[in-house]
């Protein structure tokens, strides 16, 4: 620590994430008629104070007069005070607890509760400079102590030069009144505090904004320095990404631009700059270019299963780590393969678009049961094997093909090729995965195998059918129709316009892509695919990590945990070894997990060390990223 530093904390909405007064107002106004307006009247003259429009000492004795309070409301707020604790007060306790002779608690509020939370913190009672209140013979709030300065405008400075403190005086708050401590000279830095609330004005008058106490550590060099304050770290989601991963990820810390549809190659070359983090669903493509663009890129989350659009041997090169939420929009698919399947035997949807015309046109003639029918899956992954167990439930008899060996559930059979699938299949259903390979797998020569009348569906990536001769099997009536919900060109936008060979055919059911846009896996795949990045981002964990070694890994308390991602080449791990005992780390824990392409090493090494021996870390050949991790 900075030896001759005092670093003073003002306490309501810095180390609480509540307003004292406000909070009060809350418990002794339970039940009462008036309570909104008066907790209007107190919200508003808190603010008036805060931001410099009324006198504080004013406003303190005006917002006590509204309040009916006595000693247990006080005790009340007391009691559960340490529940209160800003979030990043709570992740830095340790620093506290470390420098607890080096901080100062500093307030307009009350003794009585700050007291608690000074001593969770290990910060002596005479370090805490709050008011007194004053009671009468019946326990009820009497006002403030007008002997102590801080009753009174102005109170801050002077106490503070009242403590004789000899080197650098540091100020953290978020009001007016923090910001005056350093006009009137009483402090050598003023730093606005903003992680609960952001005044402009004090932001304005304040040397630095510190929007955690992480980004006040990080910029006044203390303990955190190794680890990159959260708030600083730039999180960027594309295309609608549900608000839970949204909210996961800023209550964890980190700053979060979302955007509502896809970019572009350029415009996401232009947005990638600073970001640390990219979010994407199926239409942005993160390509080699972009990855060239991104500066600071850490992780890439694909909110959805596919990762085609993402170039992920580029990413790994990078030392970029590629996430997805491989199962939480399986049963989506499912469920809609399911119902289109029915939709297409019935021929439902012309028949619907009949009746919309006015057209009365009752008829049996073509429609048919799903039970006793043979429905052929191809590509028995996640989604394949869950439609076998529905289907076979509906009565259906299943047959699959996979490239590779998959445990064939309840009564499917397996089918030694896709022309055999073919043969015997009343419904064909596409379900392989994106990869470049698997471009136009199903074309002419797949359709003229089918059985005639037979039906196809295409719920996987747009590129697996080839759309020309689908549109042509289905205009010959050569199969008996089609649904499809992914397409080889999908509009980047729901005002992109979109067309295709398909369009206005008989007995072809199209969907814009929603084969996995369910409310439910929508808000499953934002928690999924956010808690995977934030497990990779405080404690280097790649588990479903899609390109890079899998590591599962706990937090690592009392150590540094330094993560170094490397080409898997000879010689790089003998390298990083010598370089750890050359840099005097002591080290209580080591990870290595390879892949053909990368090797990524996990170590948690003892906490004093010079912060400078982690520059050779760095510069060992084949190293593509390091990050430390406080
Ligand atoms: N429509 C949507 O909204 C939506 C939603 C989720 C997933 N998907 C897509 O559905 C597809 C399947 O997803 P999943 O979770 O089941 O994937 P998965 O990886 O679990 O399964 C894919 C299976 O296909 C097999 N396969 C690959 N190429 C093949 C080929 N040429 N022939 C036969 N088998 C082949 C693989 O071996 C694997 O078993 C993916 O393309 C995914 O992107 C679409
Ligand atoms: O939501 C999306 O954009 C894609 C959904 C689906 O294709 C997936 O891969 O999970």
């Amino acid at each position: 620590m900075n030896d001759a530093a005092t670093y003073i904390f003002d306490f309501d909405s810095t180390l609480v994430r509540i307003e004292t007064l406000e909070a009060l107002a809350d418990i002794a106004l339970a039940g009462s008629p008036d309570a909104a307006e008066v907790r209007a009247e107190i919200a508003r003259l808190t603010d008036q104070a805060m931001a410099g429009e009324v006198a504080f000492g004013e406003a303190l004795r005006r917002r006590l007069a509204l309040l009916p309070l006595t000693r247990d409301h006080v005790q009340a707020l007391a009691d559960r005070i340490l529940d209160e604790g800003t979030p990043s007060l709570r992740k830095n306790l340790a620093f506290f607890r470390a420098h607890a002779d080096r901080i100062v608690i500093l307030s307009g509020g009350f003794r009585e509760i700050i007291a608690p939370v000074a001593e969770r913190l290990g910060v002596a009672p005479d370090r805490v400079l709050a008011n007194d209140l004053l009671y009468d013979a019946e326990g009820r709030v009497a006002g403030v102590d007008p002997a102590n300065p801080l009753s009174e405008a102005g109170g801050k400075p002077a106490v503070i030069r009242a403590l004789g403190l000899t080197g650098p005086v540091v100020m953290v708050g978020d009001g007016w009144n923090d910001a005056e401590v350093k006009q009137a000279g009483a402090a050598d830095r003023f730093y606005a505090f903003t992680e609960i609330v952001r005044r402009e004005p004090v932001v304005s008058a304040a040397d630095a904004e510190a929007a955690s106490i992480d980004e006040l550590l990080h910029a006044e060099g203390l303990a955190g320095r190794w680890s990159y304050p959260r708030s600083r770290m730039r999180i960027l989601l594309l295309e609608n990404v549900h608000p839970a991963a949204v909210d996961r990820l800023e209550e964890a810390g980190y700053t979060v631009e979302t955007v509502k549809g896809a970019l572009g190659e350029d415009e996401l070359i232009e947005r990638i700059k600073g970001v640390h983090v990219l979010g994407v669903r199926s239409k942005t493509q993160v390509s080699d270019r972009v990855l060239d663009a991104a500066d600071k890129l850490m992780a890439v989350a694909a909110f959805c299963i596919g990762t085609n659009q993402i170039d992920l041997a580029a990413a790994a090169d990078r030392g970029v780590a590629v996430f997805n939420a491989p199962y939480s929009n399986t049963r989506s698919v499912v469920e809609l393969a399911v119902g289109l399947t029915i939709a297409l035997m019935r021929d439902v949807s012309d028949k619907s678009a009949a009746m919309h015309r006015g057209e009365w046109n009752k008829s049996a003639t073509g429609s048919r049961e799903l039970r006793g029918k043979t429905l052929g899956i191809v590509g028995y992954g996640a989604i394949g094997s869950q439609l076998s167990v529905l289907a076979e439930a509906l009565g259906m008899r299943v047959i699959f093909h996979d490239l590779t060996e998959r445990l064939a559930l309840g009564n499917a059979r397996r089918m030694s090729s896709l022309d055999a699938l073919l043969a015997e299949s009343d419904v064909v259903t596409l379900h392989v995965d994106g990869r470049v390979e698997n471009t136009n797998i199903f074309g002419a020569a797949q359709l003229a195998r089918m059985k005639d009348g037979a039906l196809l569906l295409n719920l996987s990536r747009g590129h697996i059918v080839d759309i020309g001769a689908l549109a042509q099997a289905l205009g010959s009536g050569r199969i008996g129709g089609a649904a499809l919900d992914v397409f080889p060109d999908e509009p980047a936008t729901n005002a992109d316009p979109f067309d295709s060979p398909l369009r206005g055919l008989k007995n072809v059911i199209l969907t814009p892509h929603i084969g996995g846009s369910t409310e439910e896996a929508q808000e499953a795949i934002g928690e999924f695919a956010a808690d995977r990045l934030l497990a990779y981002l405080n404690r280097g964990d790649t588990t479903f990590c899609v390109n890079l070694p899998n590591v599962q890994l706990a937090e690592v308390s009392g150590a540094h945990r330094l993560l170094h991602i490397h080409r898997n080449q000879p010689g790089v791990l003998a390298d990083l070894n010598r370089a750890i005992a050359g840099a005097g780390l002591n080290i209580l824990g080591q990870h290595l997990k390879t892949d053909e392409r990368t090797g990524y090493v996990i170590i948690d090494v003892e906490s004093g060390y010079d912060p400078e021996a982690l520059r050779v870390l760095r510069s060992v050949a084949g190293t593509l990223r390091f990050r430390s991790l406080y």
